[in-house]
């Protein structure tokens, strides 16, 4: 069965009122609900914008953005229930003295008892493993906890849509895989739709879908493996291709052949040069 489409940019041109350029041109793109889609780009190339377009911070001159059907509004007007966003420094989205005022803060427009307002707020940090902290101020908490506290604070409105810009970027190896792993989990567990910017190739494998942008425009969009292991198209546009495929590709030029599948996860591809070892 055909997915239902959550999002969808028709025509969409977008220019900072002080540059000469437009920084997106002609965006066409369907996002379907509760899938994970990549977004990769080198800097300026208009990632960063078009999550703001989404969330109504800016406003296309031309073409429509929709959610759901619904034109997205601006900003100012109301803040959009259906979008969360997390950035990409921890230390800029806290609003509350303590991890739990922070988290309460994303739920004070609900109207809530406040009994119900606290179980809530214990509920989404759960989710990502935080309600031991609860009581704690921002700066005493790791960058990795506090992102995750940033989503916590978002999630607790669940969201439909989940805006991720670079948020991995400013953490320690270990607190960013804890990080993609919560994440994917609330993914599958909620039915989120994910649009995570990122400049990780490896975390964008994870997606079901990744999309090229260049130049203001969509320049690929398709599965992770179909996109991410053309090494040498990835570089025209400033890209790497994830350590496995690279590595496939270097086998290849040692005569050594290694298929896409055989290097879909990095326990595959143990095993493919395992069976290689053989033939060495
Ligand atoms: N507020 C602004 N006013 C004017 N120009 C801007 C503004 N924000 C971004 N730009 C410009 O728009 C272009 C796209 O920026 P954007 O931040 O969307 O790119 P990006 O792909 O997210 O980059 P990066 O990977 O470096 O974060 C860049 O040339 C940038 O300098």
């Amino acid at each position: 069965m055909e997915k239902q489409v959550e999002i969808e940019f028709e025509h969409v041109q977008f220019q900072y009122r002080n540059q000469d350029t437009p920084v997106l041109q002609a965006i066409n793109w369907q996002i379907p609900t509760g899938s994970w889609v990549s977004l990769l780009g080198n800097n300026g190339s208009g990632k960063s914008t078009l999550l703001k377009l989404l969330v109504g911070l800016e406003r296309p001159q031309s073409g429509t953005i929709t959610i759901n059907g619904q034109p997205v509004q601006p900003i100012t007007q109301s803040v959009n229930p259906t979008v969360g966003m997390v950035f990409q420094d921890p230390d800029n989205q806290f609003v509350g003295a303590t991890v739990a005022d922070d988290v309460a803060f994303g739920l004070a427009n609900q109207d809530l008892e406040q009994t119900e307002l606290q179980r809530r707020v214990r509920a989404a940090l759960q989710l990502v493993d935080m309600e031991t902290v609860l009581d704690r101020a921002p700066d005493q908490l790791s960058g990795g906890q506090k992102q995750r506290v940033a989503v916590a604070s978002v999630m607790a409105r669940r969201p439909a849509v989940l805006l991720l810009d670079e948020v991995t970027s400013m953490l320690d190896p270990q607190g960013r895989q804890e990080l993609v792993t919560q994440l994917h989990q609330l993914h599958r567990q909620f039915g989120t739709t994910v649009l995570e910017v990122t400049h990780q190739p490896n975390e964008a494998m994870l997606a079901d879908e990744v999309v090229v942008l260049h130049d203001g425009k969509i320049a690929r969009q398709g599965t992770p493996a179909a996109v991410l292991s053309q090494s040498e198209q990835l570089a025209d546009w400033g890209l790497q291709a994830p350590l496995l495929y690279r590595l496939r590709t270097w086998l290849a030029t040692q005569g050594y052949s290694v298929s896409e599948q055989q290097a879909a996860t990095s326990a595959d591809l143990r095993d493919a040069l395992w069976q290689l070892k053989s033939k060495i």
